[in-house]
């Protein structure tokens, strides 16, 4: 817990991200985030994403109990420092279960108010800038907020009845990081278990997220065809990608 000088409690921020997954819908013969990007791994441009934000205290990754490859990549990363970067071997079948497992692991270390910031290990390519947009737009009076892209081209509905057109008015497609106070994160999850990501969970409460506008670069990998995307944006200079914002 950090305390100021008048002994007041300031709130800290810890990355959290899971990285339990298989990859069943890009099928390699590794789990995704083990995929290597602009010659590193996934999961290195994630972690080393946060790690260039001095605002967060620690990176914490949620790897599968029965994850084979963590091993050599530990061994081929950069040697970060212990206290900044953790694995933790706690992850569950789902995403859901997944970041639940990661935050009751790191009861000991977070106090309720500090902010966490759960990013999926498969947008390696978050920047910097889309942190501290993250962080400097959502206030203490806000419950917290995520990354999110406003939908941009007709929606159609595809159903049984056929297709219709929907509104886009209003429609944002969600990404991560999605960042909320650690107490009510770990409650909001303990009660919601059939959500695909934390927003859900905290607007089943009641509450309401805050969006902020992201960036194509921070697409999810998912599919094979997502790959050379990503990789796309991260070759793009990263002065080009502030001017974006
Ligand atoms: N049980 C799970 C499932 C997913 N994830 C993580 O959640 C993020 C987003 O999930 P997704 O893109 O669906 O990854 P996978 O579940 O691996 O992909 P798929 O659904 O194609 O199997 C990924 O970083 C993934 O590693 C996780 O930690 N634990
Ligand atoms: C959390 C997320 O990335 C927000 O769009 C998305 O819900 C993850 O979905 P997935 O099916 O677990 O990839």
């Amino acid at each position: 817990m950090a305390l100021t000088n008048a002994n007041e409690i300031v709130a800290r921020y810890f990355a959290l991200i899971p990285a339990a997954g298989v990859g069943s819908r890009m099928g390699a013969d590794c789990p995704k985030q083990y995929l290597f990007l602009q010659g590193k791994p996934v999961l290195q441009h994630t972690i080393e994403a946060f790690l260039a934000c001095d605002g967060i205290e620690s990176v914490f990754v949620v790897v599968s109990p029965e994850d084979e490859w963590l091993d050599d990549f530990v061994a081929s990363s950069p040697k970060w420092d212990a206290s900044r970067v953790r694995f933790l071997r706690c992850g569950g079948n789902t995403r859901r279960d997944s970041v639940l497992n990661g935050l009751h692991a790191l009861f000991l270390e977070c106090a309720p108010k500090d902010w966490i910031l759960v990013h999926d290990a498969a947008r390696p390519g978050l920047t910097p800038e889309l942190v501290r947009k993250l962080i400097e737009t959502i206030g203490p009076e806000d419950i917290g907020g995520l990354l999110a892209l406003p939908v941009v081209d007709t929606v159609k509905k595809q159903s049984e009845e056929g297709v219709q057109t929907v509104s886009r008015e209003g429609l944002w497609l969600a990404q991560t990081p999605q960042m909320f106070p650690y107490a009510y994160l770990m409650d909001a999850l303990e009660q919601q278990s059939d959500v695909t990501d934390e927003a859900s969970a905290i607007e089943a409460m009641g509450q309401v997220p805050k969006l902020v506008e992201g960036h194509l670069c921070n697409s999810k990998i998912t599919k094979p065809d997502d790959l050379p995307l990503v990789e796309l944006f991260m070759s793009i200079d990263t002065g080009i990608q502030k001017k974006l914002f």
